[in-house]
């Protein structure tokens, strides 16, 4: 890809980029209180710093992005949010994109609050990327949706979920009788049309979800954006379920581990074994023969 000095390249160039480079994973930062213990670190600010810098300094570079959870930072308040500033800061200067999940979705006026926060040049909470909530309508999005495409970056809209719950809200079909998975499936879609090599509007389709995308009739192949793979690893998704959910829309795919390979840690070297056996292993399901 030729780009002009000084242009933007939004984030689904980028994505595309580093999946190619680094293969379609992604590893969580998700410093559970279990995992530090693990770690021998203890359950505070300080423990959760040195956990979250341990994992950029030792996967920055080598996977193609990195997706701290924000609940783990804002837990410890003003002081875990500086954290998360600073993992931030350390994967953009480990050159590895993020995604910050933080899950979030308001009215549209708040919506750009939220687009402030994790989506404005200059924000310290902004990554290259956020997870977003559509249930409170796909249109109240919108100011993420604008906010990300003014400064190259984006957004991964929810939309059938790795946990069994999620199916109440996702498989339900509306008086039109169109699923609201097909229906947020649809929306991104028609927002990433003629992007190339692919659009910035992501949505998260679980690794775990089974035949869920055929079952509320949401066409993935038709989507053009990056899809968001969780529950890769500790929730049992592995090459035959990541195989089996996504079919011919599996080029566009980002798996997504983060027990599964910190579990691994605290050393550099077991955190990077275990990062490449899970790249491996979603290669292999994704890219097969690359
Ligand atoms: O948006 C997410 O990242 C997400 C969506 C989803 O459907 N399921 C899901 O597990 N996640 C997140 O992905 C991570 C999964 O962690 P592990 O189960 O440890 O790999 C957690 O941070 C979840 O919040």
């Amino acid at each position: 890809m030729t780009t002009a000095p000084g242009a933007l390249v939004p984030f689904g160039a980028r994505l595309a980029a580093a999946m190619d480079d680094h293969g379609p994973l992604c590893v969580g930062i998700d410093p559970h209180a279990s995992l530090l213990a693990a770690w021998g670190l203890d359950d505070s600010v300080a423990g959760l710093r040195e956990f979250s810098l341990r994992v950029v300094e030792a996967l920055g570079g080598r996977v193609a992005a990195l997706k701290p959870q924000a609940a783990f930072f804002e837990r410890h308040g003003a002081a875990g949010l500086a954290v998360l500033e600073e993992v931030l800061a350390a994967a953009r200067a480990a050159a590895t994109l993020t995604v910050v999940d933080a899950k979030r979705g308001d009215i549209g006026s708040t919506m750009a609050g939220y687009a402030d926060a994790f989506l404005a040049d200059g924000s310290p909470l902004a990554g290259d990327a956020v997870t977003v909530s559509p249930y409170l309508g796909f249109g109240s999005l919108g100011p993420a949706l604008e906010r990300a495409t003014a400064t190259g970056r984006g957004v991964f809209v929810l939309c059938l979920t790795s946990n069994p719950e999620g199916r109440e809200v996702q498989h339900a079909v509306g008086p039109d009788g169109v699923s609201v998975a097909a229906s947020v499936a649809a929306q991104a879609a028609a927002l990433n049309a003629g992007a190339a090599p692919m659009g910035s509007v992501g949505l998260v389709v679980g690794a775990t979800v089974g035949d869920a995308a055929r079952a509320t009739g949401t066409d993935l192949t038709a989507v053009n954006g990056p899809l968001l793979a969780p529950g890769v690893g500790a929730q049992g998704a592995g090459e035959a379920e990541l195989s089996a959910v996504f079919g011919a829309a599996r080029g566009q795919v980002l798996a997504s581990s983060s027990r599964g390979v910190l579990g691994a840690g605290p050393g550099a070297d077991d955190l990077r074994r275990a990062a490449a056996a899970a790249a491996a292993e979603v290669r292999a399901a994704l890219r097969p023969g690359a």
